[in-house]
């Protein structure tokens, strides 16, 4: 109603700006000078003021000053985060004192990520004393910047650099100028949500060469190893909690994952767990939000990249802890934030049932394993590895059906139709792919599905208690690569279900069509040899 109200009065839409920043920075200083163009004394806020400020003429922006000593309050700050809020945050240039980018920036930058809050200024202010201002701004610039970086592919941000008084008002014009050229310029953005190909255009994943000079930036300056590292994340005591980190202690996790066979399940379990031990020690600094899909996207990479670091460089065994930087610039890629953006739509990959758990990519699927060198000296068939590919898709998804507990119906409908999608995708850069094919799908789904049933079946009919539960254990934590060992499953056991006219067939791309050689499995043996392969 107050909204429609000033709309009324004022012809226009009032921009919402949050001015934060660390204890007697100058928040109320600098909302009153706006305000009255006084200097007005003030004391140790506390609560919030608001005011609305006319600049230019016709455009009005609503101005909160939020509490005082952000850096305990900063939990409440997301409350006034909005996709439209336009964030000032001040720095105080007197107190040499001060952290410059205080550690609880870091949790409000990515509560502004998840508020969808698309901008942030830093504003060095009480800077009439600073001695030579020009380098010690610049200085404040880059360590800013540094910190901001994590956030840039959805914040974006500015350190100003002239002087700014809130006690003079020396300043002033240029910071709200700052804010109408950027609201000008996104006319309307701030109040509707940017279409697909908008965020695709600003979103742009940076190149393999920006990604591997940043890696070895980082890694010049990081003078840890990985044990050195993995002692202080145990202890909680890592002293940056930044992407790098994040990928250090999941290399480690999905290294030890697939040595051990595991599945990206319960690598993904672990690392959770590792997550909410670090967040139970410091939990002002460890505030990730678990995140299923997220965390078991990035382990899915690691996992691939340390794979594939293994098969070019011709390895026998997984490269070791301290190769983290060398499979790091095997796979630069990894170091692109905005990795992800390539598979799923932000709508998708930030709804609360992919928070809570998997859910399949809808742009892509993620990328399998490169072809041995071996394999790509005779060459592929195309069929085969599409075979490979829709086996290794099947047994996602119902290793995820048998882990969750969910409706199995329902996965299968969803899986179906992002398979689709994808496999549309990847024939139109590779026309040498087959059509998504409705039967196909439904029928590799049906076998690892019937293999799998066939592990849990055995536990219920064993007497030993210990074979039992690993057999659970094996049944839903089972690797690919071990389920492809257990089963004589390969990408030609439809030939012993389907002719090639029926399995080809164009009615059988439209909706399922059932098999005209024999009945589809309900229940698939563990092959005889299986134990003996399993152990080599
Ligand atoms: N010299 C100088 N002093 C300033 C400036 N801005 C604020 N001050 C002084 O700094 C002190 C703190 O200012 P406030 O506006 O109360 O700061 P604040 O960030 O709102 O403080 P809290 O509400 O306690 O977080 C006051 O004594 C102000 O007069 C400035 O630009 N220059
Ligand atoms: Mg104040």
């Amino acid at each position: 109603m107050f909204k429609g109200l000033s709309r009324w009065l004022f012809g226009s839409t009032e921009y919402p700006v949050l001015i934060v920043g660390n204890n007697e920075s100058g928040k109320t200083t600098l909302l009153y000078r706006l305000k009255l163009d006084n200097f007005v004394t003030t004391c140790p806020t506390i609560g919030f003021n608001c005011e609305t400020i006319e600049y230019p003429r016709g455009w009005h922006w609503q101005m909160w000053d939020v509490g005082a000593g952000c850096d305990r309050i900063y939990p409440l700050l997301r409350f006034y985060l909005k996709p439209e809020t336009l964030v000032l945050f001040l720095h105080n240039c007197a107190d040499t004192n001060e952290p410059v980018a205080p550690e609880w920036l870091r949790h409000f930058l990515w509560d502004m990520v998840e508020a969808k809050t698309k901008y942030i200024w830093i504003v060095p202010t009480r800077q009439e004393d600073l001695e030579e201002r020009e380098t010690y701004l610049e200085g404040l610039r880059q360590i800013y910047e540094k910190e901001l970086s994590q956030v840039r592919s959805y914040v974006q941000y500015k350190v100003l650099q002239h002087k700014v008084s809130a006690k003079t008002g020396e300043g002033l014009e240029e910071v709200m100028a700052e804010l109408h050229r950027t609201m000008s310029l996104n006319s309307g953005v701030a109040s509707r949500r940017p279409g697909k190909s908008e965020v695709q255009l600003k979103e742009a994943p940076t190149s393999e060469e920006e990604l591997r000079a940043l890696i070895e930036k980082e890694g010049s300056e990081d003078a840890m190893d990985s044990k050195s590292f993995w002692e202080t994340f145990l202890s909680a005591d890592i002293p940056a909690w930044d992407h790098r980190s994040h990928l250090k202690a999941g290399y480690i996790i999905a290294l030890e994952s697939a040595e051990k066979g595991e599945s990206i399940f319960t690598t993904a379990d672990t690392f959770i767990a590792h997550l909410n031990r670090l967040k139970e020690a410091h939990p002002e600094r460890f505030r990730n939000t678990q995140h299923q899909t997220m965390t078991i996207f990035w382990l899915a990479q690691l996992q691939l990249a340390i794979w594939n670091y293994k098969i070019d460089k011709d390895l026998d065994q997984f490269p070791s802890w301290f190769d983290f930087q060398d499979v790091l610039l095997h796979t630069p890629s990894l170091r692109n934030t905005k990795l992800w953006s390539l598979y799923y739509t932000k709508d998708l990959l930030f709804s609360p049932q992919a928070r809570e758990s998997w859910t399949a990519p809808d742009l892509q699927q993620f990328p399998t394993l490169k072809p041995s060198p071996v394999k790509a000296e005779h060459g592929i068939q195309n069929k085969e590895e599409n075979g490979d590919r829709l086996l290794r898709f099947a047994f996602a998804i119902v290793q995820h059906i048998q882990a969750s507990g969910l409706r199995r119906g329902a996965v299968v409908k969803d899986a179906l139709a992002s398979l689709e999608t994808t496999t549309i995708r990847l024939r139109t850069v590779d026309s040498t792919i087959p059509p998504y094919s409705e039967t196909q799908a439904y029928f590799w789904i049906q076998v690892v599905h019937a293999a799998l049933q066939s592990l849990a079946n055995e536990v219920e009919s064993s007497d030993d208690l210990s074979e039992k539960s690993y057999r659970v254990v094996s049944a839903s934590h089972l690797s690919f690569s071990n389920f492809t060992l257990l089963f004589d499953i390969t990408p030609e056991t439809w030939k012993d279900y389907y002719s090639s006219k029926i399995w080809n067939s164009v009615a059988a791309r439209m909706e399922f069509v059932p098999p005209d050689r024999k009945l589809l499995p309900n229940v698939i043996g563990v092959s005889p040899d299986a134990h003996k392969k399993a152990t080599i």
